[in-house]
């Protein structure tokens, strides 16, 4: 295989060189032409034929010139050696002397080791040049070798002068260093040139053109191949056009035989132009190395006979031409056929050598094989290192970049731990600090504690001196102790005795506590069942002007039970007259009267509630006369404690009632307490407890709230809305949603007039699990409409007819209590709806009525007071249940 790293470069311009790599060692240019090569156009040469070698061999003979071959650089031209070589002084052949490559020059040994184009173009020219040869000497493709021991013959041809080998150069080529070469007698034969292409150095004066030494062996003597048409031509590196083209056809070669047709004879006897051409042609197919001897035999012919222009008439002149042209034939024909028999013994010796040549070219082949094996050997090598070489490359660079990775993750990993050791030596360094600290102050406090130690140790002492007299103090304790164990054992049976006689006055206290509530309701009883109370609330606002001139005047007297109102009037004659009336009922309250002054003797009709009884206390009086007041409070009703003292009848009454039932339950009595609030209005009952209010449920209820009795006989409201009243706070909010749903409207007469009569009931069910007793008490408490007159109320339309039904209520309520004064069979409870709904509390056996009469002191209202007075004495005369009313 070639060594290209050390090949030459030429350009393209030099033919027949395989295309290559650019030489690395001549910056790409080219040996011939010194100019810069384009890759695609440069073409290379091992350097195995040490082209160019100053020590090498002779490119063209392959070394067999011997080390003496050189070339010159500045050589313009081939100078031989003494065997016959050109010479070159440098090594690098010389732009100017053009040498075709071993490889195109067909004959040549081929160089020892080329590249494969360089080989294919070995073949391509063996087989080439084989070709030629054969066709030069037979016409036929057979191959026939070159002479070895003549492939350095070359010789130097100078234009324009013949060698003294005997070639000529046509004029034609004078500048152009070509050989000539002699055709072959066949119609396919072709000038042959020195190369494919003829290099345009090759055009330079001087320029060599290596001859292959057949050629000197063989063109001794060109023979005319007309003459000699077997005659060997070995010429195989003829340059374009320097060979002299010869039309060589059967009809010449005819001619020159001597077989002339007669019509052609006569054509040429009838036409000189074409004698002059033919003889022309003859000379052309003269071969320069016979033309001494032709020159000879122009002689021995003689001339050439000359054919002259003759009339038809001359028959002798034209017969005489005839003959001499006749013996001119003859002549020739003699001597054609000496040249025959020349050419004849000369084919016989070219054979001789064309077969040298095939065993040459035979051996040439075997050597080119086994080269060609070599080189696969060593392209298998070379391969076969270059994959060891990368993979070992490939293997190294794997190793070295795990190495580099490997060394990497060492190297992050020493980074890494080092930090780590960096942050532990800092936390090590922060606890060695805090262990310091603490060790200092472990320090201090066993300083502390030594001290401390020091004083605990006479501490102890002390104690254990101390501890030395308490067991003294304990061993008295200890006696102390066993007597009073003792003594508490007598307490204990002190206690059990006592127990028992809990018990005992426990049974004794149930039964006096019936007997009490026995002996309260006969007290209740004796002071009546019906009793009325009078209460004048004090003057309001403009009012305390006619302070000095009231109506109104408190007898003295001890029960505070009497009342005095003056009236005054004109008689007929208008003469002012005055007339006082005296009242006296159970109790009187003056304006100054205080809420718990009043509460204070309505309180033991509220124990008879929660005793069993139906009670029902209402007040009574004009509009504004306080009756709300003393019923419920002031208008705003407030839970805090610092407003208790202005409440009225009904809280105080359910506190007591809570009260009182926390006391009982201590005896065994548990209670249950349930609260309705109605409203007649217009003889309407509505309930103010709804949840919706009055106003969106009012027709509804209206329907649905019936009075009736239940089995009982107790008076109930059917579809009322019943609230469990189980804490006092429960009872507030009570009342405030009654005050909400109540009707209230403007009248002359109160800016706060309640035009409807209000109901608050409070059911009380007690049982007592010990005794087995149970009681059933009602209390109704009632806050009438005012009970003015309709003269003095000013009313008109809806608040006249709210009049009207306020005061047929209060008088159907007085003519209730008439009947049941006077003992009447038929009660009429049923006149009205508030007669009706009182009718348990007004009428039955033992139940206890207490009605308020509330005055205006003022003098504009006596009248009304007047009026509200005599109704309670009414009221208060009557006899209801077994009691009667003790009168005075
Ligand atoms: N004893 C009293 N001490 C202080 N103020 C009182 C007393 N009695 C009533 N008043 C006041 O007199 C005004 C009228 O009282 P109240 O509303 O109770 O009259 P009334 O009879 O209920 O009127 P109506 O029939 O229109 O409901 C209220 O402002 C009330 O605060």
């Amino acid at each position: 295989m070639a060594r290209h790293h050390r090949d030459l470069m030429f350009c393209r311009q030099l033919p027949g060189i395989a295309v290559g790599s650019l030489c690395k060692k001549c910056d790409g240019k080219c040996v011939i032409c010194d100019s810069l090569v384009q890759p695609e156009k440069a073409v290379r040469i091992c350097d195995e034929c040490n082209f160019g070698s100053s020590q090498g061999h002779c490119i063209i003979c392959n070394g067999k010139g011997v080390s003496s071959a050189y070339y010159c650089r500045e050589c313009t031209g081939l100078e031989k050696d003494r065997d016959g070589c050109p010479k070159i002084s440098t090594g690098i052949r010389p732009p100017g002397s053009l040498l075709k490559p071993p490889s195109t020059i067909s004959g040549l040994r081929q160089p020892a080791s080329q590249t494969a184009n360089g080989k294919r173009k070995l073949e391509e020219d063996s087989s080439e040049a084989g070709a030629r040869v054969s066709s030069l000497a037979t016409g036929r493709q057979i191959k026939v070798p070159v002479p070895k021991m003549a492939a350095h013959k070359v010789e130097t041809i100078h234009a324009g002068r013949r060698s003294s080998q005997g070639f000529r150069v046509t004029p034609k080529q004078e500048n152009r260093p070509v050989i000539s070469a002699l055709p072959v007698p066949t119609a396919a034969a072709k000038p042959f040139t020195a190369g494919r292409v003829a290099p345009k150095n090759a055009a330079k004066p001087g320029a060599a053109r290596r001859l292959p030494p057949s050629r000197t062996a063989t063109t001794k003597g060109r023979a005319n191949t007309s003459s000699a048409p077997g005659a060997p031509a070995v010429s195989n590196l003829p340059p374009p056009g320097s060979i002299k083209r010869r039309r060589i056809d059967a009809s010449a070669d005819t001619r020159d035989a001597g077989h002339v047709p007669a019509s052609d004879a006569s054509s040429r006897v009838h036409s000189s132009p074409s004698l002059k051409i033919f003889s022309a042609g003859s000379d052309d197919l003269n071969v320069d190395e016979d033309e001494d001897s032709d020159d000879d035999d122009d002689e021995k012919l003689g001339p050439v006979p000359t054919l002259h222009v003759r009339p038809d008439n001359d028959v002798k002149g034209r017969l005489q031409d005839l003959e001499a042209w006749s013996a001119y034939m003859i002549k020739r024909l003699g001597k054609t056929r000496r040249t025959k028999k020349l050419l004849s013994v000369k084919l016989e010796s070219n054979s001789t050598q064309v077969t040298q040549l095939e065993q040459e070219i035979a051996a040439l082949e075997a050597k080119i094989q086994d080269l060609e094996k070599r080189e696969r050997a060593l392209q298998e090598a070379l391969s076969e290192c270059q994959r060891q070489i990368k993979e070992e490359k490939r293997r190294h660079e794997d190793e070295t970049d795990d190495q580099k990775r490997q060394f990497k993750r060492m190297t992050e990993q020493m980074r890494d731990d080092y930090r780590l050791l960096q942050k532990a030596n800092s936390e090590q360094q922060e606890l060695l600090e805090a262990a310091k600290a603490s060790l200092q102050a472990k320090r201090d406090e066993c300083v502390r504690l030594e001290a401390a130690i020091s004083k605990l140790t006479s501490n102890q002492l002390e104690l254990e001196s101390t501890c030395r007299i308490l067991r003294t103090k304990l061993e008295h304790l200890e006696d102390v102790l066993s007597e009073r164990e003792i003594r508490i054992a007598e307490l204990e049976e002190d206690v059990a005795s006592c127990n028992h006689a809990i018990e005992v006055l426990e049974t004794k206290l149930r039964s006096e506590e019936t007997m009490r509530r026995r002996l309260h309701n006969a007290i209740q009883e004796l002071k009546g069942n019906i009793r009325v109370f009078c209460r004048v609330r004090p003057l309001l606002g403009d009012e305390k002007a006619a302070a000095a001139s009231l109506p109104i005047s408190f007898p003295e007297c001890d029960d505070n039970n009497e009342i005095e109102l003056v009236q005054s009037s004109e008689n007929a004659l208008g003469k002012a007259t005055s007339k006082a009336f005296p009242f006296k009922f159970d109790r009187v309250f003056a304006p100054d009267s205080s809420q718990d002054a009043v509460f204070e003797d309505v309180s033991q009709l509220i124990q008879s509630a929660l005793d069993g009884y139906p009670v029902c206390i209402f007040a009574y009086g004009q509009t504004g006369s306080g009756k709300t007041h003393t019923m419920q409070g002031p208008d705003s009703i407030s839970l805090s404690s610092k407003d208790e003292h202005i409440l009225g009848i009904i809280p105080r009454a359910v506190k007591q009632i809570y009260e009182n039932t926390n006391k009982l339950a201590e005896r065994g009595w548990e209670y249950t307490l349930e609260g309705q609030f109605l409203e007649i209005y217009n003889e309407t009952l509505q309930d103010l407890l709804a949840p919706t209010g009055r106003g969106a449920q009012t027709n509804d209820k209206q329907a649905k709230l019936d009075i009736y009795q239940d089995s009982e006989g107790h008076t109930r409201v059917k579809n009322v809305t019943t609230v469990k009243v189980d804490s006092a706070e429960r009872v507030h909010w009570l009342l405030a949603r009654a005050a909400d749903n109540r009707t209230v409207a403007a009248t002359n007469c109160n800016e706060r007039s309640s035009r409807s009569h209000s109901v608050f009931t409070l059911f009380l069910r007690g049982t007592n699990a010990l005794t087995g007793e149970s009681s059933s008490g009602v209390l109704n408490l009632i806050d009438l409409a005012g009970s003015e007159r309709l003269a003095n109320s000013g009313s008109s339309g809806d608040r006249l007819k709210e009049t009207q039904a306020i005061n047929k209520s209060l008088a159907c309520l007085g003519d209730v209590i008439a009947a049941l004064a006077k003992g009447s069979r038929h009660i009429p409870y049923r006149n009205s709806k508030l007669t009706h709904l009182l009718q348990e509390s007004l009428g039955a056996g033992n139940s206890k009525t207490l009605m308020f009469v509330c005055v205006n002191p003022s003098p504009g209202s006596a009248q009304e007071s007047l009026c509200s007075l005599q109704f309670a004495t009414k009221v208060n005369s009557c006899q209801i249940g077994t009691a009667r009313r003790q009168a005075a």
